[in-house]
């Protein structure tokens, strides 16, 4: 049901956003690179020669600038003067509760070359977007390895996306009695210090690459954190998965693999953890109809052409599926997440 906040478009516009997408992509980019929506934040709404000034460009690009975003919706014409709409308020001014900078800013630096590739990567079942970014191994994990700047833009927005779902994971999880937890692929440690945060007992151990291990420790500045939570580099594959957790998080990571290097991966979780520990698999996902949502069909094609060449959001039921085949003895689905996410857990 459409709601106040929905946007209503005509089938012709929703197709013009689609072909043109790229340009409505670096309209809305543009407007953020050159801070057009603070400077109309800021100074309460600014005409063509204001907006001009402001930025410190020539009037008529200027002018082509409004045109585009108001078209876009993003901005309004108020009395004379271009005014943010709600929709940049909430999420495109930098103070903005969910401002999406990250996520733009990951997609401009390093995805939406490589998804210039996606019919050959469709045709040829693997991620022939990766060279757009030079470097050893064969996936977008493994090659940022080789540009820290790209990295580091690669986790401001994984750590942003990870700090929300970990807060509905909390609210709709009980880990009181988890002692010890093995935080697998466990990025820049965002998942580990919420759960340390949250649980004042509870020891983590972050395992990733050498690369991105040295990223999460260094943002740990808390004593207390710094004592409860470890770094462990190695392979998910090839490398031995610590032993004496109770719990394994395998977060965002079941999206990145096929099936079958799933089940195998939770084989090694089920293999590395004692009697009665769990192995927790929470991520993105499609509906089980394989329909949506748009989010999960954007975030497959990404992982086909750029980030593995071989993983999608896949639904819950298929995450079920990989748990029991991997020799859990239960699988325990919880859904109804937001943010397009479900969790199923496997127990040993
Ligand atoms: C999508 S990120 C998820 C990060 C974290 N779990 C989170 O939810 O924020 C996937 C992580 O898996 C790690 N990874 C991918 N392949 C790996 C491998 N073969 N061995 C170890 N870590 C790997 C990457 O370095 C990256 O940090």
């Amino acid at each position: 049901m459409a709601t106040e906040r929905d946007i209503t478009l005509s089938q012709a516009d929703y197709l013009r956003i689609l072909i043109h997408g790229t340009t409505a992509f670096e309209l809305l980019r543009t407007g953020l690179e050159l801070e057009l929506f603070e400077r109309l934040e800021t100074d309460g709404g600014l005409d063509v020669p204001g907006v001009a000034t402001a930025l410190g460009v020539p009037e008529q690009p200027a002018r082509v600038l409004l045109l585009g975003l108001a078209g876009l919706r993003l901005i309004e014409l108020r009395e004379g003067r271009y005014v943010n709409t709600e929709l940049v308020r909430a999420k495109l001014l930098r103070a903005a509760p969910r401002y999406l900078g990250a996520l733009i800013d990951v997609q401009d630096r390093v995805i939406n070359a490589a998804m210039g590739e996606l019919s050959e990567a469709v045709r040829k079942g693997t991620n022939v977007g990766l060279r757009h970014i030079d470097g050893p191994g064969s996936t977008l994990y493994e090659r940022l390895g080789a540009h820290p700047e790209l990295q580091h833009v690669f986790y401001a927005n994984m750590g942003d996306a990870s700090r929300k779902s970990i807060g509905q994971f909390l609210d709709a999880y009980d880990l009181s009695d988890a002692r010890r937890v093995l935080d697998l692929g466990g990025g820049d440690g965002s998942n580990s210090i919420a759960l340390a945060t949250r649980y004042p007992g509870l020891e983590a151990t972050v395992f990733d690459q050498g690369s991105v291990v040295e990223l999460a420790a260094q943002r740990l500045s808390d004593p207390d954190l710094r004592r409860r939570i470890r770094f462990h580099a190695g392979d998910l594959f090839t490398g031995e998965l610590p032993g004496g957790h109770d719990i394994i998080l395998v977060f965002h990571i079941f999206e990145i693999w096929s099936l079958e290097r799933n089940v195998e991966l939770l084989r090694r979780c089920r293999a590395a953890l004692a009697e009665g520990g769990r192995c927790l698999v929470y991520n993105f996902v499609s509906d089980d109809a394989g329909t949506g949502p748009l989010s999960a069909g954007f975030l497959s094609a990404y992982f086909l052409t750029l980030a593995s060449g071989e993983g999608m959001a896949y639904s819950a039921a298929d995450m079920e599926r990989a748990v029991l085949a991997a020799g859990f003895t239960r699988a325990e689905r919880h859904d109804g997440f937001g943010f397009s996410h479900a969790l199923v857990v496997g127990h040993r």
